[in-house]
């Protein structure tokens, strides 16, 4: 059995951001996300450990309750002030019955399944291995004044990352060993090497680094394959004239009337000019095109159900409302009390948070043809961003 103790709780000092990086977003998922998504494609990984900061175990909860997918549900333990203090207290969690510890650093989000596996297989064989790749710069030894030492040889270097994997046994006795002797290491298997015995390298490859600084961020993202989302703007417009008798539907919300705008569908104004503003963003034809007005299929239609047919389309071109803004101007009926009502319509329909929606309304000031009620206009703005 094979348990892996994921490592959380550094501060990310040198990541420069106020929450721990671990919480950082790449994409769909957070950095320990990845982690775990990596992690779950591991065949015979049966336990994980988290060791996170004090006062985050919420937080990190929170994140792995987001992941619907996981094989097994990650357990919590408060780490420790410095690394090492954080692997013994994910090693006190594994249980009795793992004969594999891996160590991973949540830093290393890049780690795929393949190398969980590779360290896994040959800490069985072995003992004790670590993922490394040959370093690819010359190293020197440097004296604190500046001046060099050596230079070592480089053909016998390697960066080493993890995951480390011990057999349990040898885990717990390095860290007693290093205990007694006040060993301190920057790396897990240094643990092992300070007793004399051997650790194993595993080839691995350059981009599992460590998200150390902000440069990292942009390699991780390459590395991951995730690309920033696009935003796109659209704007909106459509006038209807009145009549008497008509229904008046705005933002899908029925408002009592006598007279409503007029139209082969619902002639719901609002709704006509968001669509076009929508359909606008994502760079598809107007909504003369989808939805004709000589087609019979949409006489008397529901504005709202062809918004629902606009959003439709907008996903399968790969975007999603991020916020909209809509003014109705109109001398009459008042708009005001129904506001929040067509807010929520939309937000409904659109997918989105009511906060991202605005329905404003204007009198025309009694000038011109709005002015003297032979109808009323709308206008849009949406943005999208893709999905
Ligand atoms: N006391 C510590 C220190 C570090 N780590 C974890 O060890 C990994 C590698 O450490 P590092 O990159 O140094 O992370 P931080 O300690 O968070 O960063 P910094 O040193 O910049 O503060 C990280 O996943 C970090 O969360 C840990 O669990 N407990
Ligand atoms: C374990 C490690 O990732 C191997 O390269 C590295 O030594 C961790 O160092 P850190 O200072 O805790 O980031």
């Amino acid at each position: 059995m094979i348990s892996c103790i994921l490592l959380a709780a550094g501060a990310g000092k040198r990541m420069q951001c106020e929450a721990n990086k671990i919480f950082l977003r790449l994409g769909k998922y957070s950095v320990l996300q990845w982690n775990l998504q990596h992690m779950a494609d591991v065949p015979d990984l049966s336990e994980v450990i988290i060791v996170v900061a004090d006062g985050e175990e919420e937080a990190i909860q929170n994140e792995v309750a987001s992941l619907t997918n996981l094989p097994w549900q990650p357990r919590l333990v408060i780490g420790g002030a410095e690394r090492q203090d954080s692997v013994l207290a994910g090693t006190k969690a594994t249980s009795e019955t793992a004969d594999i510890v891996l160590v991973h650093d949540g830093a290393r989000p890049m780690a795929r399944a393949a190398l969980f596996t590779a360290v896994a297989e040959a800490a069985q064989q072995h003992g004790a291995a670590v993922a490394a790749v040959p370093v690819v710069d010359t190293i020197k030894q440097v004296r604190d004044d500046q001046t060099v030492v050596q230079t070592l040889r480089r053909s016998e270097l390697y960066a080493v990352q993890t995951p480390q994997g011990f057999r349990r046994s040898w885990l717990l006795e390095a860290q007693e060993y290093a205990k007694k002797t006040q060993f301190v290491g920057t790396d897990d298997v240094s643990l092992v090497e300070h007793q004399g015995k051997p650790v194993y390298i595993v080839n691995s490859d350059y981009t599992n680094c460590k998200l150390t600084t902000p440069a990292d961020i942009v390699k991780a993202k390459q590395y991951l394959g995730v690309t920033e989302p696009m935003m796109r703007v659209g704007f909106g417009y459509d006038v209807h004239r009145f009549k008497t008798g008509r229904p008046c539907i705005l933002g899908g919300v029925q408002i009592e009337s006598e007279f409503g705008p007029d139209g082969h569908s619902d002639a719901d104004v609002l709704i006509h000019a968001l669509m076009d503003a929508l359909l606008g963003a994502a760079g598809l034809p107007d909504i003369g095109y989808w939805f004709p007005p000589e087609d019979e299929a949409f006489k008397g239609a529901s504005s709202m159900e062809l918004l629902k047919q606009v959003v439709k389309l907008l996903h399968e071109k790969g975007f999603k409302a991020y916020n909209v803004d809509v003014m109705v101007i109109a001398e009459a009926p008042k708009l005001k009390p129904h506001i929040n009502a067509m807010k929520a319509n939309l937000a409904g329909v659109l997918g989105i948070g009511e906060e991202f929606i605005s329905v404003k309304a204007t009198t025309h000031e009694k000038l011109g043809a709005f002015g003297r009620l032979e109808g009323l206009a709308a206008q849009a703005v949406a943005t999208l961003y893709s999905l």
